[in-house]
């Protein structure tokens, strides 16, 4: 067995998937029946809702929509003789893509081509992620005339918490470009533009890698697996390797990472900035209807909401939001993203719990009673229950049932992969910001800065008119991590990239000493 691997070259994006919007292609009825095998699109592979059903029965579904995902062999470039393999259609660094798309196409249809900057539209005396061209098709408009985002990443619409991280960073990429550009006058657009967004980039990686995945993976896991270093200061980190393949695992994007599903809170709070609960917004009523960040003073007590109130359990359960109701428009019931994770698992083929747990050095179970080690006896009862063998528990089942690793947020074998999905991403990333590469690296002076990054420090630089947050805002606000000014809370010095010398880039031969 070996790692499978999702084709490409943020985290991966299922070509052909239910990422956000309901999918073109019907599996069923817009009434919730199975359209017959003979008529429906060959990539339909339809979730069956069974009768009994606690949800679905009450309004008749009995089937839920779902589009098998792309693979090789839909594009004729299939690897000769291998299996089918799913493809992707975002980068698999963490290069902010999201933000900066995934070709130079995309790219060059949300830059400014001045300044450095990146296309924002000022609305209501604010400056807004650049509206779609197909208002009705990439979100649930009800007219065209609503709001619905254009970016880097067709996601950007889905929810209204990603709706406001994808509007911070791209205000983030133009508060670099401006600081730049009045420190560095002699820049153009290109060079101001490749400059912010290294930077911005650098600092979404500090903030991925050291001060949001320490609460999934665990702080002491990451650095005993070489995913983070302790106090490095303004040294280096020079651990790429050419040999390691950066593309994301399957397993990871399939399985693992959507474990934190579990987590997603249905209610979406409206904070003050006194954090007084102005009122609250149901998750369900603004699935790809962005436009409600751009209301009143929305975009700032959302954000603080999604800063203060905390996440849900991450365990067996998933809040009713998205497992009864997801993107379901104006209808009782929408779809259900734990069955659409489960069916996207077998849609995939990945390797099933137990070979995982092989593979991931744990014991290797001989009946049912051998899972006992990681999943509590009246569980496995509920399993033996719904699966005719213990062979044939799904990995994104069986994983998500395990106990916690103490001080991660997974079981041992979704935590297996996730950790070597994380190494991957940053020793086969070339351009890691902790890389001293002579000419793509940060100088230590630079790094040092870099370093001090934090979500706090987004939020209050690039929110409307946010004046205060805890300094860990991945955290509750507690006595150790009080709600204090921004003013407080460090800041990366931009100073540290005055360039004396005029810039290089029109002799690009000039870095590599030819003539
Ligand atoms: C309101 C919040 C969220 C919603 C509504 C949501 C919804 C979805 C949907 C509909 C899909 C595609 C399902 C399919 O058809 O296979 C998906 C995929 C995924 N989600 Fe979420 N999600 C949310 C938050 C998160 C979070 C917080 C994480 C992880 C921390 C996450 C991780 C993933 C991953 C890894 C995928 C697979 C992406 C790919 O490879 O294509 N999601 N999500
Ligand atoms: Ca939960």
């Amino acid at each position: 067995m070996q790692w499978g691997q999702i084709i490409t070259h943020d985290m991966s994006m299922q070509a052909g998937g239910t990422q956000s919007k309901k999918h073109p292609t019907r599996c069923c009825t817009d009434d919730g029946r199975l359209i017959g095998l003979d008529t429906a699109h060959k990539t339909c592979f339809a979730i069956i809702v069974p009768p009994h059903d606690p949800a679905y029965s009450q309004v008749g579904t009995e089937c839920l929509n779902f589009v098998r995902t792309l693979t090789d062999r839909d594009s004729n470039c299939q690897y000769a003789g291998g299996p089918a393999e799913q493809l992707t259609v975002v980068t698999s660094y963490l290069d902010l893509s999201l933000v900066y798309g995934n070709s130079i196409q995309q790219n060059s249809d949300i830059r400014e081509f001045q300044g450095g900057r990146m296309i924002v539209e000022e609305r209501n005396g604010g400056k807004w992620l650049p509206l779609s061209r197909n208002v009705t098709g990439d979100c649930d408009a009800v007219d065209s005339s609503e709001v619905c985002y254009r970016s880097g990443d067709v996601r950007v619409n889905q929810n209204p918490g990603l709706a406001i991280l994808q509007t911070v960073l791209l205000r983030e990429h133009n508060r670099i470009a401006d600081a730049l550009a009045a420190l560095n006058p002699h820049y153009d657009d290109r060079t101001l533009f490749q400059e912010s967004r290294k930077i911005n980039i650098a600092q979404y990686q500090q903030i991925s890698y050291y001060e949001w995945l320490p609460i999934f993976l665990g702080a002491e896991n990451m650095l005993k697996n070489r995913l983070i270093y302790k106090a490095p200061g303004g040294s280096y980190v020079n651990d790429f390797d050419l040999n390691i393949d950066p593309s994301v695992l399957n397993e990871h994007a399939t399985a693992a990472f959507r474990y934190f599903h579990s987590q997603i809170e249905g209610r979406l709070d409206l904070l003050s900035e006194m954090r007084t609960v102005l009122g609250s917004l149901t998750l369900s009523d603004w699935f790809n209807r962005p436009g409600i960040i751009e209301v009143g003073d929305n975009f700032d007590s959302l954000t603080r909401g999604h800063a203060t109130q905390p996440e849900e359990l991450t365990d067996i359960n998933f809040d009713r939001q998205i497992k009864h109701f997801l993107f379901r428009r104006n209808m009782p019931f929408g779809s259900d993203l734990r069955s659409l994770d489960i069916q996207r698992n077998r849609d995939h083929g990945l390797a099933s719990y137990n070979d995982m747990r092989e593979f991931c050095g744990l014991r290797r179970a001989h009946s049912w009673e051998d899972y006992s080690d990681l999943i509590s006896v009246p569980i496995i009862e509920k399993l033996k229950s719904l699966y005719h063998s213990h062979e044939d528990v799904d990995l994104t089942v069986g994983g998500s049932l395990e106990a916690h690793v103490s001080g991660a947020l997974a079981g041992p074998t979704f935590l297996c992969i996730l950790t070597e999905q994380f190494y991957r991403t940053r020793v086969g990333d070339r351009f890691f910001f902790e890389n001293g590469d002579k000419i793509t690296g940060f100088t230590p002076d630079q790094l040092v800065e870099l370093r001090k990054a934090s979500m706090a420090r987004l939020l209050c630089d690039n929110g409307n008119r946010i004046t205060s947050m805890q300094p860990e805002a991945f955290r509750t606000v507690s006595g150790s991590n009080p709600i204090m000014p921004c003013t407080n809370i460090a800041q990366v010095d931009l100073t540290k990239w005055i360039d004396q010398k005029p810039y290089a880039t029109a002799d690009p031969s000039a870095h590599y000493g030819r003539k």
